[in-house]
């Protein structure tokens, strides 16, 4: 049965890679229609579980389904957007050459194919810049047209992998109000971020360390449960929590 208050499901998952278990039994739910951030430090497995939730990660063992189908599976391929790290655009050809090709790549015919090129530079703030090529564009500028690349399919479901990476904070201030507002339309939002004051920009927050999940929570509720005064302190005091150790094992000492 699918369960549309659930975007992404994911029991047991582990992942290796190099010969070693960089995600060993995670078990994480994405509610639908929300911003949900996956935070942690560099290392810590967040590409790893992205990849896993589209369905290109080797290695897999679990289960991650997906809008109700298993990730990967051919009918999600225009229900999910996939935005990685490195830009995945052409330089040499200009924004809407880009997102036509983007849109065939969607099956979309020729006058839905315009259509939907024009809701992606719209949604992205793009206007003006339609004939400019990618090459010439600014490091803002360039992750919004991955971002509306994503976007000409017009998914269920946007999994954007540090988006913000590079940019200055009024950059990332714009892009995280341009996800709120693709989320108001009713798209499910998997976000990941090693910035942590970007955690209070999401409605759910994934604390990863290590490949396992140190927190799965609210900005507020992290804040309230570790009495921390922000993001980056809480989560630090999350792993001094974890690594504390218990009062019987300090009684054995
Ligand atoms: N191709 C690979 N071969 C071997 N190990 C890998 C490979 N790719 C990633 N890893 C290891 O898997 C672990 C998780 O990597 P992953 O890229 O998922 O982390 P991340 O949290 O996304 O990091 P970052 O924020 O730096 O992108 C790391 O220890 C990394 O060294």
């Amino acid at each position: 049965m699918v369960n549309n208050d659930v975007a992404v499901r994911v029991r047991g998952l582990r992942v290796e890679r190099g010969g070693r278990p960089v995600i060993d039994g995670l078990d994480v739910v994405v509610p639908a229609g929300q911003v949900v951030g996956l935070l942690g430090p560099s290392g810590s497995g967040k590409t790893t579980l992205l990849r896993a939730v589209v369905g290109v990660q080797a290695a897999v063992t679990g289960d991650v389904t997906v809008l109700g189908e298993p990730a990967g599976a051919a009918g999600l391929r225009h229900r999910v957007g996939y935005v990685t790290q490195a830009a995945s655009v052409y330089t040499d050809l200009t924004v809407v050459q880009n997102l036509r090709y983007f849109a065939r790549l969607a099956g979309l015919p020729g006058a839905g194919a315009e259509a939907a090129v024009r809701r992606a530079v719209e949604a992205v703030d793009l206007g003006g810049h339609e004939k400019q090529r990618v090459g010439t564009l600014s490091g803002g500028e360039l992750s919004r047209v991955s971002l509306a690349a994503a976007l000409v399919g017009d998914p269920e479901l946007l999994v954007l992998d540090e988006p913000t990476v590079g940019l200055d904070p009024v950059l990332r201030r714009d892009l995280w109000n341009m996800f709120r507002r693709l989320a108001a339309d009713g798209r499910t939002l998997l976000v990941s971020s090693h910035v942590m004051d970007e955690a209070t920009r999401c409605d759910r927050l994934l604390l990863l360390r290590e490949g396992t999940l140190l927190a799965d929570t609210t900005p507020s509720e992290l804040l309230e449960s570790t009495g921390a005064p922000d993001a980056e302190r809480a989560f630090l005091t999350l792993i001094e929590q974890r690594e504390a150790p218990t009062t019987s094992e300090e009684g054995t000492r």
